[in-house]
């Protein structure tokens, strides 16, 4: 297990000791998100690539040395990351690029890259010896955040917008959480849920604002790294909602640097729903901070009007020279039917929309020839049947007779 030899606030850069601050900057506010850093000087004397080749632990522990579990029997058993990397020739041939790999996290134990970060909220609110746990979420936080929960034996509570998918909500139920429906949008529960972590002292699992959850999310890059023979892809695509995902990657990447495990970092494309985009509108016209919206996208997950994590994700997409794009609804269901008929991967509305990004830049020969590309999608789209059936024509009904089959399926 790690040491975390400092917390950094991203917008000030002052430092606070491990247990000095909960989650944000105490001088930046909410704002103050904070990079939890290691001594990697230290770390790199026995975290080496050769001890990753023997190790058989197949799992986002595997980075164990670089993550921020202080007691190891905290740890779940269930098995979160390691995800399969698909080199897709089909995708590159088709958008004109080297390679085209799709990173499948919808493959996690609760069918989300959430799973990463949450295994790592609970094993921390274990190390805190907190009974409770709880987060808002627009359902894939909550469900990963329930499941890890049940099995480390916390009480959860969650809230969700009231018109949370179906399939999130009946996963939370399922794995015994108490559930509160708000009636209102990701903001509101996002809101509702900090007063009530406050008044209760439970612990806080929202990501936007608890450093170490994005240190769950890192490992997702750094299996990237890893499954690629250590060495960066041109550029990572991702979904952006509150932008904890894409400053997972951005971290995995630094910490892979700093110990001397690559030698540049990907470029890193956020990618929003565009009727949910404070932070590309931020990235395209230099703001120095996000102004918040009103979201309206089919992408639950990333329907989010006030991200928290807005400045770690724009350092992410800054300091690795890479970009923002929006897609519409209709290019994101576009993108799903597309990315499960070429690669049988099924995603999600928010899970394809990195998908989708590629998509569009290709389209815009923004991606070059000799380029190696990697797409996450982040959420598996048995999540959100709704949706998916919106992109789909209907099935074809007809009673058990041959001859009306053959009438309808012969033109
Ligand atoms: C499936 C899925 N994709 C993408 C995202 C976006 O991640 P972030 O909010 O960390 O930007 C989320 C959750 O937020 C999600 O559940
Ligand atoms: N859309 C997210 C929002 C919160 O997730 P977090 O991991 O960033 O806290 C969700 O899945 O609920």
């Amino acid at each position: 297990m790690a040491r975390v030899l400092m917390l950094k606030c991203v917008l000030c850069g002052r430092t606070y000791r491990e247990r000095e601050v909960d989650y944000t900057c105490p001088h930046c506010g909410m704002d103050g998100t904070l990079d939890v850093l290691y001594d990697y000087d230290e770390i790199k004397k026995h975290f080496t690539r050769e001890c990753l080749e023997k190790s058989r632990d197949f799992t986002q522990w595997r980075y164990r040395d670089i993550l921020p579990v202080n007691d190891e029997t905290n740890i779940q058993p269930l098995e979160v990351g390691f995800t399969p990397l698909y080199d897709s020739g089909v995708l590159a041939r088709e958008y004109g690029a080297k390679k085209v790999y799709i990173k499948d996290d919808g493959r996690n134990p609760t069918a989300s890259l959430k799973d990463r970060a949450s295994a790592v909220g609970v094993a921390r609110a274990l190390d805190y010896g907190k009974n409770t746990i709880a987060c808002s979420s627009t359902g894939n936080a909550a469900s990963s955040m329930a499941g890890f929960a049940a099995v480390a034996g916390l009480k959860s509570f969650i809230f969700v917008p009231e018109s949370a998918p179906e399939a999130k909500v009946a996963q939370l139920l399922i794995y015994g959480a108490t559930v509160v429906l708000v009636k209102g949008n990701y903001e509101d529960a996002f809101n509702l849920s900090t007063a009530a972590i406050y008044k209760f002292g439970w612990y806080n699992r929202n990501c936007g604002i608890n450093p170490y959850l994005v240190e769950g999310k890192k490992t997702c890059g750094l299996e990237i790294a890893e499954q690629l023979g250590w060495e960066a892809p041109d550029r990572i695509f991702i979904a952006v909602g509150d932008g904890c995902c894409i400053s997972g990657l951005y971290k995995a990447f630094y910490d892979l640097k700093a110990l001397g495990f690559i030698d540049r970092m990907p470029k890193l494309v956020g990618v929003q729903a565009a009727g949910s985009s404070p932070i590309y509108h931020a990235f395209k016209y230099h703001l120095p901070k996000v102004e918040f919206v009103k979201p309206d996208t089919l992408a639950d997950s990333i329907a989010v009007g006030a991200p928290r994590n807005w400045a770690k994700a724009l350092r992410a997409v800054r300091q690795t020279a890479g970009d923002m794009v929006t897609v519409t609804d209709e290019e994101i269901l576009e993108a799903m039917k597309e990315l499960a008929r070429k690669t049988g991967v099924f995603g999600e509305p928010a899970g394809v929309t990195g998908f989708a990004g590629f998509k569009k830049m290709a389209k815009e020969r923004y991606i070059g020839m000799d380029e190696r590309i990697a797409i996450v999608v982040t959420g598996n789209g048995l999540k959100d049947i709704a949706s998916a059936r919106k992109a789909v024509a209907k099935p074809i009904l007809v009673e058990p007779d041959i001859n009306e089959l053959l009438k309808r399926i012969c033109c």
